[in-house]
């Protein structure tokens, strides 16, 4: 009588196959639809990834242009949906209003519901036209601002940054946040990728699996990393201060946010182009001593853990120096991501199978309500194995 195997945490475990991207940690690569993402980075506009991303190809410039006529049109939320943020709590972290927004907008398309291909691609069109302006909000909001209507003559990651802060910044700080949004795009079956994949699996509906997904993307041991790398290095202070804050903090066995990957283990294929980005950053706003913080905490963890670090780690601080504010943060990793996750529930539904895994159960063995003695504890796998007796 054999026991199943339990991959807890799903680690290692191929639970389809996907032809959006491939995650190579032997390689440190990361090619998006054969791409590597470094070349997208250097060569591409975001718009052009999000192009790739759901239609298998790089767009020609006829394509581009009329995708981008579609999604300038797109930009500006409902008023109804304006009011309703703003009517949120002011405390309410920007993720809880992105998640409402997401599910506000499913609520008022009345073709919510059409899981054709065509449709879906319409809303996926339509909330990475939105979302920009969802998270400017929620910034402005935060510091005490008006939303501002977006600018159709800009092009996606402009207006992203105009409508944020009011002005377009100068072009190495627009050009390092669109690097940020080519490589926050798609990472194959990550955690808020999956959950978009099994929501979609149950044939529920795409805004359905988009607030879904940014719900598993809040979590700090996913995209809230990012806002948490920011507070670690507020709690650290210095780069002096660096080594006594880690030597405390790893003997309290504290997690340091930013660092280490499920996947990668010998460092995230996107850190590199995200590191120099952040150099660009700090040679366009300053930052130095956040800089030589950020180097001293990173040879520290790679010293005493090993660990390298990931996307977050860089992209904290050079969102911080771009001028965000940190709960700002995960919802931009969020208004990259919601191309992937759409792409993804694309081809979940193309070749859908209801994603329902099965568990070991380690429970109280069958008993009766009221009526003598529980029999012998038993462990029983849902898979159909024979049930075993615990002993
Ligand atoms: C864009 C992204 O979402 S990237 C990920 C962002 N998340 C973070 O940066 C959060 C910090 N990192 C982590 O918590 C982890 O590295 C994860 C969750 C990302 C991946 O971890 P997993 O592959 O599941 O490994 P797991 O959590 O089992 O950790 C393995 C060991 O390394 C340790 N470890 C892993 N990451 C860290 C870390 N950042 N700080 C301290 N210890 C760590 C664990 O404590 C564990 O040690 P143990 O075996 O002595 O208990
Ligand atoms: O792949 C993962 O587990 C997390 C990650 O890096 C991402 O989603 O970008």
């Amino acid at each position: 009588m054999s026991t199943p195997t339990v991959h807890r945490g799903l680690a290692g475990v191929v639970a389809d196959t996907t032809g959006i991207s491939s995650v190579n940690p032997d390689t440190n690569s990361l090619t998006y639809r054969g791409y590597a993402v470094q070349d997208l980075a250097e060569h591409c506009r975001f718009e052009e990834v999000a192009h790739l991303l759901w239609h298998g190809e790089l767009p020609t410039a006829e394509q581009l242009a009329a995708q981008d006529a579609e999604e300038r049109g797109l930009r500006a939320l409902p008023p109804d949906l304006v009011g309703l943020l703003l009517a949120l709590p002011p405390t309410a972290h920007p993720m809880d209003s992105l998640r409402t927004a997401v599910s506000v907008l499913g609520a008022n398309d009345p073709g919510e519901d059409d899981n054709s291909p065509a449709a879906n691609h319409a809303k996926s069109l339509r909330l990475f036209a939105a979302l920009p302006a969802a998270v400017a909000l929620t910034q402005r909001r935060r510091r005490g601002l008006l939303p501002l209507e977006p600018r159709a003559d800009l092009g996606y990651a402009e207006n992203f940054l105009y409508m944020t802060f009011g002005e377009v910044p100068e072009p190495a700080i627009v050009r390092a946040f669109e690097i940020s949004l080519v490589l926050y795009a798609e990472h194959s079956f990550n955690a808020s990728t999956f959950t978009s994949r099994v929501v979609t699996s149950t044939l529920s509906d795409l805004y359905s699996a988009v607030t879904a997904a940014v719900g598993a993307l809040k979590g700090p041991l996913h995209g809230g990393a990012n806002e948490a790398v920011m507070a670690t290095l507020a709690e650290i202070g210095s780069a002096d201060r660096v080594e006594g804050w880690l030597s405390r903090a790893l003997a309290e066995k504290r997690r340091i946010m930013g660092f280490g990957h499920r996947v990668y283990k010998h460092g995230d294929s996107r850190v590199p182009t995200m590191r120099a980005a952040l150099g660009e950053v700090v040679e366009a706003r300053g930052g130095e001593d956040l800089l030589a913080m950020y180097e001293a905490l990173a040879s520290a963890m790679l010293r005493e853990k090993g660990l390298h670090p990931n996307l977050d780690y860089p992209a904290g601080p050079a969102y911080h120096l771009m001028g965000f504010d940190t709960p700002t943060f995960t919802p931009i990793f969020v208004a990259a991501r919601i191309t992937g996750w759409t792409a993804h529930i694309a081809e979940q539904l193309a070749r859908n199978s209801l994603i329902r895994p099965t568990s070991l159960y380690t429970g109280p063995a069958e008993r009766r309500v009221g009526r003598g003695a529980p029999p012998a504890p038993r462990a029983a796998a849902e898979d159909g194995s024979p049930a075993r007796r615990v002993r």
